[in-house]
């Protein structure tokens, strides 16, 4: 199995099974072509699929009415659907009309979950099709709702779920998943869902969501992908008092206990898959994220979206919108509410690629960024009681308590919010912000939207329209003065799709941080002249796809370039490596 090119390929290229395949009852291994070991790539006929009504059944290889009148001789299908046979088209546009019936979001989320478990290929070709409609609803901000309700919601698993009962059989339970070829894991404890706290093991959507974005966004193979949900009880009283909540009712475990379940968990993701799988933390809480990242980062394939991911796309973000505020990075200052995760991220990403660019050392750029926490501005008189990650931002400066106070004092360019914490971009701040510059850059960052720093609308209007403005969650184009302003939307999903098909193609073994540079130029590059006439700093996601081929190529160069790749030899066009190794929804047909 040394080319992933070839197994991604040879999976999609399995279109047609053989006759002696078609076993009555679906007794024998459904999931072949996904599944393809060295021997099946070489005879990719031996692969047999379900048949019949296990066929219909089979999310993996169900096209419902869209099986032709051969497939339903050849498969046992007869009787079992009615006569009409539709193409995918049809279909496609039949789901869509009945989704935008819903005026309820969760309904449409569920709808879309009731299709991924139904028909896999079905649901990736909506998502792809029509992606800047549905990604608001199957990611940032109806899933962060889905994941509040998800022990009323549940219907079928959708993921591992490795609780603390599960202990000492790690390995075990990860023999258990139906898939063997795995190539990506989202995994979250549920510490810190969006903005939205601890909701314990019902943090899965998230994982599940991410990995839906892998497959539609970045290309890679439904089943190459892992939600894995660590549930090692929860601090949320509500979620323990509620009859429904599906994860162990217990208070959350910590110290040395959770640190082992960590590790034999990690221990046994490399046992059992090998060390290219890429492992993907999200929403951890801050004391865990930053270790668990520094602890597995030298011996693992892993990142952490929530640092990572968020600086390189706020990073791109920023430098797209110096073609219309004017000026170099280095020019820039940069103040920051929320030093978490997030905060600091993207703040130690921004200052690296400072000191890239001036030659200066990293701990020098460092003073061009200020970070407000719940304190106020972080200074050095804070130094000693101010966990580790928020040190190296502590500057000279006299303490200063409000974020108002904190903009008047130090007069950024750019204002970034972190914090997690909805509505504290005030009509003052952000007409502070409107006073020191003739264009403020306004991230409001925070997830979902109800814990948005800010509005669109809040920002165009309070900054009389001068504001480039982008936001974590999604935003409608707002009118103003009788201009149409469209914000961009600064999330991460723009990030690891591509960044995590460029590690699998080049068969990266670490994470670097020149890695998320190079994600967040080749980001930036995607955005067009007619964008930037919007006032965007970031390109549709309707193109998302040519965007990732794009990330992942500069990420690949970069694994290549740092000798971190493993897939030999290097293939000349990488964009286009990228793009032919991408998943296609399209149904296939079954001889
Ligand atoms: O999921 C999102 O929309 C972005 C993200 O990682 C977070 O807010 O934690
Ligand atoms: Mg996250």
């Amino acid at each position: 199995m040394e080319s992933t090119f070839k197994e991604m390929r040879d999976g999609e290229s399995v279109l047609d099974l053989s006759p002696k395949a078609n076993v009555a009852g679906g007794v024998e291994d459904v999931y072949g072509e996904d599944r393809a070991t060295e021997d099946q790539l070489v005879t990719p006929w031996t692969i047999s699929i379900a048949s019949g009504y296990s066929l219909l059944r089979d999310p993996h290889h169900n096209k419902g009415l869209a099986f032709t009148e051969k497939e339903r001789d050849a498969h046992y299908l007869r009787g079992l659907l009615p006569p009409a046979v539709a193409t995918q088209e049809l279909q496609e546009k039949k789901l869509m009309e009945s989704l935008r019936k819903y005026e309820v979001p969760l309904q449409r989320y569920m709808a879309m979950m009731d299709l991924q478990e139904r028909n896999e290929r079905l649901f990736y070709k909506l998502l792809v099709d029509n992606v800047e409609e549905l990604l608001p609803v199957v990611y940032t901000p109806t899933v962060g709702e889905a994941c509040q309700k998800y022990g009323s919601i549940f219907r079928r698993p959708q993921g591992l779920y490795i609780s603390l009962k599960e202990k000492g059989k790690i390995l075990e339970v990860l023999k258990n998943w139906p898939e063997k070829s795995i190539q990506v894991i989202v995994v979250t404890d549920g510490e810190r869902i969006l903005g939205l706290g601890d909701l314990g093991c019902q943090g899965m959507g998230i994982p599940v969501g991410k990995l839906a974005l892998y497959t539609a966004l970045g290309g890679l193979r439904p089943s190459s992908c892992l939600p894995i949900t660590i549930d090692v009880g929860t601090n949320n009283e509500q979620l323990l008092q509620n009859e429904f909540y599906i994860g162990l009712r217990q208070k959350r475990a910590t110290g040395k206990e959770y640190t082992d379940l960590l590790h034999e968990f990690m221990c046994a993701v490399k046992q059992n898959y090998g060390e290219k799988v890429l492992v993907q933390f999200e929403d951890f809480a801050n004391h865990n994220a930053f270790e668990l990242l520094a602890k597995y980062g030298t011996s693992h394939l892993v990142f952490n979206d929530d640092i990572q991911g968020t600086a390189s796309v706020v990073l791109s973000g920023v430098v797209a919108a110096l073609k219309l505020v004017g000026g170099t990075l280095p020019e820039h200052k940069f103040l920051f509410l929320g030093a978490g995760e997030a905060g600091t991220g993207i703040a130690e990403l921004i200052a690296l690629e400072i000191s890239k660019q001036t030659k200066t050392p990293v701990e020098e750029t460092r003073k061009k960024i200020w970070l407000v926490d719940s304190k106020g501005l972080i200074v050095s008189s804070r130094k000693e009681s101010l966990q580790h990650f928020k040190k190296p931002w502590a500057h000279e400066h006299e303490p200063v308590k409000e974020l108002i106070d904190a903009v008047k004092a130090i007069k950024p360019t750019v204002l970034i919010g972190s914090s997690g914490v909805g509505k504290t971009f005030t009509k003052e701040v952000v007409e502070a912000m409107a006073s020191i510059n003739e264009k403020p850059i306004i991230l409001a960052l925070s997830n979902p939207t109800s814990q948005s720093e800010c509005t669109a609308e809040e920002a165009y209007k309070w900054s009389e329209g001068r504001a480039i403005f982008a936001s974590g969650s999604p935003f409608d184009p707002v009118e103003y003065n009788g201009k149409i302003f469209v914000p961009g939307q600064a999330n991460n999903a723009y990030i690891f799709p591509g960044l995590g098909l460029g590690l699998i193609i080049s068969g990266a073994i670490r994470v670097h941080d020149d890695m998320l540079l190079a994600a967040s130029e080749a980001l930036a590059g995607q955005v067009s002249q007619e964008n930037f006439d919007k006032g965007l700093i970031y390109p549709p996601f309707s193109n998302i796809r040519k965007i990732s081929a794009h990330i992942a190529a500069n990420v690949a160069a970069k694994a290549y370039e740092l000798g971190v790749a493993t897939r030999l030899p290097r293939p000349e066009n990488l964009v286009k490596h990228a793009e032919s190794c991408m998943y296609s929804p399209i149904y296939r047909n079954y001889r």
